[in-house]
Parts: structure tokens; sequence; C-alpha cells
């Protein structure tokens, strides 16, 4: 791997990689440098990961092999003269986790660079994310190894081509914000059913983990499991009737195909 990792936004994202990457050896501390504007968020990622931080993008992207824009969509046209100023000087590899921005975008920031467009997502936080990865038109296989390298830090990669990457937002990169509600709402009806709160949540998260886990180690169609807790005239029915009724599907569908419009409109 190269020995330079520069992370243009110490957010919660930026965190997560640097975290994990650091915890796994894939870079050492000294080999990642951040750019943030914000004071306070520097000193905290120094103290506490021992990276270098400062808030002059312009040093991070010139000292780094590895470039990852891990700053809001919205203010990257902000970045793009640093990157060209060094695009005529050096050659990187750019990562980008912005949601939306298309690689054409990307490319034309960095004219000749290699550049892969990634969508993670917050458990990467914890090491459980899921990760697409999308290569631009000077990345090579050498390249796209580099950067499942560094998203197999935190979590799953799969390589997608980059037309599916603003789908695979609406789905694992916002999903967490679904699934959390599901999760909340599922210890308010515990609540409501009069469990004590911390129980609720822990029943809640629980069932979640583990029908995740279920799903993903039998390898059965959802359906299949859902209709082995369903006994007939029993609880589960009564319960499923209730969610139909609710429109959880439709909800679920629309919003993570309304996730995705909203990539492609962030890209526009
Ligand atoms: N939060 C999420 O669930 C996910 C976010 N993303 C993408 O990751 C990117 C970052 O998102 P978060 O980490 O959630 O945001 P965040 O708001 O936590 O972090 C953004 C960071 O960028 C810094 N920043 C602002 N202006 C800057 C500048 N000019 N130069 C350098 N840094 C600057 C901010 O101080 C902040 O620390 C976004 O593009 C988002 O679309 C991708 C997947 C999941
Ligand atoms: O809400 C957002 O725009 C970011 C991108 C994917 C998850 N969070």
């Amino acid at each position: 791997m190269p020995t330079q990792l520069g992370v243009l936004g110490g957010g919660v994202m930026g965190e997560a990689l640097i975290s994990r990457l650091i915890s796994l050896k894939i870079f050492a501390a000294e080999a990642i440098a951040v750019g943030d504007p914000s004071a306070s968020r520097r000193q905290f990622l120094v103290d506490t990961y021992g990276v270098q931080a400062t808030g002059d993008n312009r040093a991070v992207i010139a000292n780094a092999a590895v470039v990852m824009a891990a700053i809001k969509p919205q203010i990257f046209s902000k970045l793009v003269p640093d990157l060209q100023a060094a695009a005529s000087q050096q050659t990187s590899l750019l990562l980008s986790i912005m949601a939306g921005t298309p690689l054409v975008t990307l490319e034309a920031a960095v004219p000749g660079w290699p550049v892969v467009r990634a969508m993670p997502n917050t458990p990467a936080t914890v090491g459980a994310g899921m990760t697409a990865i999308a290569p631009g038109q000077h990345a090579t296989a050498d390249h796209l190894a580099q950067a499942r390298t560094i998203f197999a830090a935190v979590g799953d990669v799969v390589e997608v081509p980059e037309n599916l990457i603003n789908a695979v937002t609406g789905l694992s990169g916002s999903g967490p914000g679904y699934v959390a509600i599901m999760i909340e709402a599922l210890a308010d009806g515990g609540v409501a059913a009069g469990l004590p709160r911390a129980i609720a949540l822990q029943l809640a998260i629980q069932t979640v983990r583990g029908t995740a886990t279920l799903v993903q180690d039998t390898d059965l169609h959802p359906a299949i499991l859902k209709d082995r807790v369903t006994s007939p005239g029993g609880t589960t029915i009564a319960g499923i009737a209730a969610l139909e009724a609710g429109g959880i599907r439709t909800a679920l569908i629309r919003a993570v195909k309304a996730a995705c419009d909203r990539a492609d409109e962030l890209g526009t």
C-alpha cells in the first residue's frame, strides 16, 4: 500500500475510515493526514488517533498517494482548485465517498488521475460497513484493489458499475437511518406493550441483528424465514397484518427510491 493517505474532511465517515485503517495497520497513523477547517475537529483527530491534521487541503493532497474526498458533496466545488493544482504536479489515486458526485465531475477535477467512486455507510464505524466501489476511466485493477483494501477495513465491499452507485446510496448508504428508525419504533412498541425502555431496546436491537444473521447464514429467502415465524392464527400474522396495513413494504421501497433520486439530484 502507498505510505500516505490524505483525507479531506475528518467528519463521521472520515473518522470511521481513519480509525479502522490505523487499528488494522493498513496505514500507520503518521502516514495519514486530514484536511479539515474545524480546529476542534482536527485537535480531536490528532489526540485520538495520532494522525496529522491541518486546515490546508493543498498540503494534504500534495503529500498523499491516495486522496480520500470525505467532504459533503455541496462543498466539493470549493476543493476543485486545490485538486487541479495538485493534478498538474503529481498523480495520486482519488477515492470519493461523496453522495451523488459522479465520476465525470471527479475526473474533471483531477485530469489524468485514477479515480474510484465509493459509497460506504455508517456501520463502517464498527467495522460492519457495506461499501460499493465503481472505477473511473483511468483506474486499473491495481487501483481498484487498493480501494478494496481500504474499504474492506470497515466492512464488506462490492464492485458495481457507476450507474448503480446512487441506487446503492439509497439502499445501504442511507439504510442505517431506516433501520435505526425501525429499531427505535420496535422499542417504542415494546414500551407500549409494557416493557421497560432498556429491555425493549435490547430486544429490538438483538432481533434486528439476529434476523440479519439468520438471513445471511442460512441463505434462505427472507419470505421463507418470515413464514417460519408465522403460526396459523398466531401472534406474528397479527403483527404482520398491522405492518401491511401501515404500508411498510411500500414505505421502504419508496425510501430507497427517494434517496436514490436525491443522490441523482445532488450530482446535477
Ligand atoms: N454519513 C453517512 O452516512 C455517509 C456519508 N457519506 C458521504 O460522506 C461525506 C462526508 O459525510 P459525513 O462524514 O457524514 O459528514 P460530516 O459533516 O460528519 O463531515 C464532513 C467534514 O468535512 C469538513 N469540511 C467542511 N469543509 C471542508 C473543507 N473545505 N475542506 C475539508 N474539510 C471540510 C467538516 O468540518 C466535517 O468535519 C459526504 O459526502 C457524504 O455524502 C457516504 C456514505 C455514508
Ligand atoms: O444523507 C446523505 O446524504 C449521506 C449519504 C449516504 C448516507 N448519508
